[in-house]
Formats: structure tokens, sequence, C-alpha cells
């Protein structure tokens, strides 16, 4: 017969375990025991946020020399640049802080490898158009006043009507973007219409934060997700990954600084 003794210390090696399970299901809930920021309800959002698991440190580098980058157009003079921060067509609605002109600065063997998909869409009779490139810490750091204030609400119906502007951070916006380690950029496919060149029908514009820009949304068309996959289908070939939540956002893997972000602005 089981004295009161033995009792009390098996209901208390019972509550040890209920406390250690409980423990690992609040670990895995938690967003520190997660890389990316909390899920969204789509099944692509499962995906991991592009956000390093470990803050980077910031680099004293103050230009893209001594950062080990190089500007795109002296690999590709006549890449089709649109940087959407340099002025006030983006969310924010204005030119973002650390964006003193329209360039696109990438570590040097992320440009060689954008100059050679480059290449192959030509060959293809395509084009890339470039929307964002390496990021200032001090341009993250503007994204981030700016998802915090309520009151600024100006271009939520185009870049996120379906979202309240709490929800963009984390998932679509990133505290730590992967753009500031000079190997993740924005861009999408152009075609020949005309005389130049238009963008395909992606389905979205750039920066709809929405999940219909998931890369693979079933809310995109057949025509829609083509595109989508012929844009990854030449990024990946030279080394670039999708990030699975916005059809236009690639990096360059391994990353040649993975740890470190940089803030020297863009000129
Ligand atoms: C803001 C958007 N263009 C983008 O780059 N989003 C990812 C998640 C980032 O901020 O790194
Ligand atoms: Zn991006």
């Amino acid at each position: 017969m089981k004295t009161w003794r033995s009792r009390a210390s098996a209901i208390a090696v019972e509550a040890c375990a209920l406390l250690v399970l409980i423990g690992c299901v609040a670990a895995v809930r938690s967003p520190q025991a997660r890389t990316g920021p909390a899920p969204s309800p789509a099944p692509a959002a499962a995906a991991a946020a592009p956000v390093a698991a470990v803050a980077p440190t910031i680099s004293t580098a103050q230009d893209a020399a001594a950062a080990g980058m190089v500007e795109i157009r002296s690999l590709v003079p006549d890449i089709d640049l649109e940087i959407r921060y340099a002025g006030g067509d983006n969310f924010v609605g204005r030119p973002v802080a650390g964006y003193l002109g329209a360039a696109c600065y990438l570590h040097r063997p992320v440009a060689q490898a954008l100059a050679r998909v480059e290449r192959e869409l030509r060959a293809q009779g395509l084009r890339l158009r470039i929307y964002d490139c390496y990021r200032p810490v001090r341009a993250v750091r503007d994204f981030v006043a700016w998802a915090a204030d309520p009151d600024d609400q100006k271009t939520k119906p185009r870049y996120y009507p379906t979202l309240d502007k709490s929800r963009l951070l984390g998932d679509y916006i990133s505290p730590t973007s992967g753009h500031s380690r000079g190997a993740t950029l924005d861009l999408t496919l152009l075609e020949p219409s005309g005389e130049g060149y238009a963008p395909l029908d992606m389905g979205t514009g750039f920066d709809f934060f929405d999940e219909l820009a998931h890369t693979d949304a079933p809310g995109a068309s057949l025509a829609q997700r083509g595109h989508r996959q012929r844009l990854r289908a030449a990024m990946q070939r030279e080394g670039f990954e999708n990030y699975p939540l916005e059809w236009w956002h690639y990096t360059f893997k391994p990353e040649p600084t993975p740890r470190t972000a940089f803030d020297f602005p863009v000129r």
C-alpha cells in the first residue's frame, strides 16, 4: 500500500511533467522561439519571415565601396531601376530616410548573379525591373516608425487595403530587414510593349501587402502565377531564394555578410 509520502511524490512528478509540457508548448508558441514574426492565417505564411535569427551588427562603412558593394549599373548599364523608396511612390508616401538617390547597391557576387539573371532573361525577350536593393538601417527604422503611427493611413487604399496597419510589421515589413545586409532585392519582370517594356501582370503591384501577394496565392490567376513562377525560376537558377509572402522579394544564398547590416546612404 502506498504511503502519503509516495503518493505525494508521484503527484509531484506528474505536476513537474505537466509543467515541462506547458513550458514546451509555450516555447513553441512564443515569438522569441520562432525565427520570424507572428504567423499569418494563410498556408503560405507558415514560411519564416526574412528576419535575422541573431540581430546583425551594424557596419561603420560609410559608402558602398567600403561595404564591398557595387552599383548594379556598373555591371548592366541599361538595367531598369525604379527605386521606389527614393521618391514618393511607395507605402510611406514620401522619400524614405537614407535614400538620397535612386541606386541599387549589392555585394559584388550578388550583383554578378543578378547580371546573369538579366542576361538569361534578355535571351528570352524579357528584362528585370528593380524596385529596391540594399536598404540602409535608417530606412528600416523609418519604416518601423511609420508602422507605429496609426494616424497616418494615407497609403492604405493602395498598399494594405485588407490589413490593419498594426499587422504590417513582421510578415510584410521586417524590423531587421535582409535588405540592409546587401544580398536582398525586390524586383519584377518586364516584357516588350510598344516602343519599350512594361511589367508582366503579377496579380498585385509591388509592396501590396495582402495574401494575394503571396507567391503561390491561390487567388492569383493561372497566368499571374505563371509569371511569378517564371521570375522565381530565373532567380533560383542563379542562387536567389524567394520570400513566399512577397512575390517580388529575393535573397541571394549564402549571403556574403549574414551577420552584418549597413547604414551608408543610397546615393
Ligand atoms: C517592404 C518590402 N518591400 C520588404 O522588403 N519586405 C520584407 C519583409 C523586408 O522588409 O525585408
Ligand atoms: Zn524586399
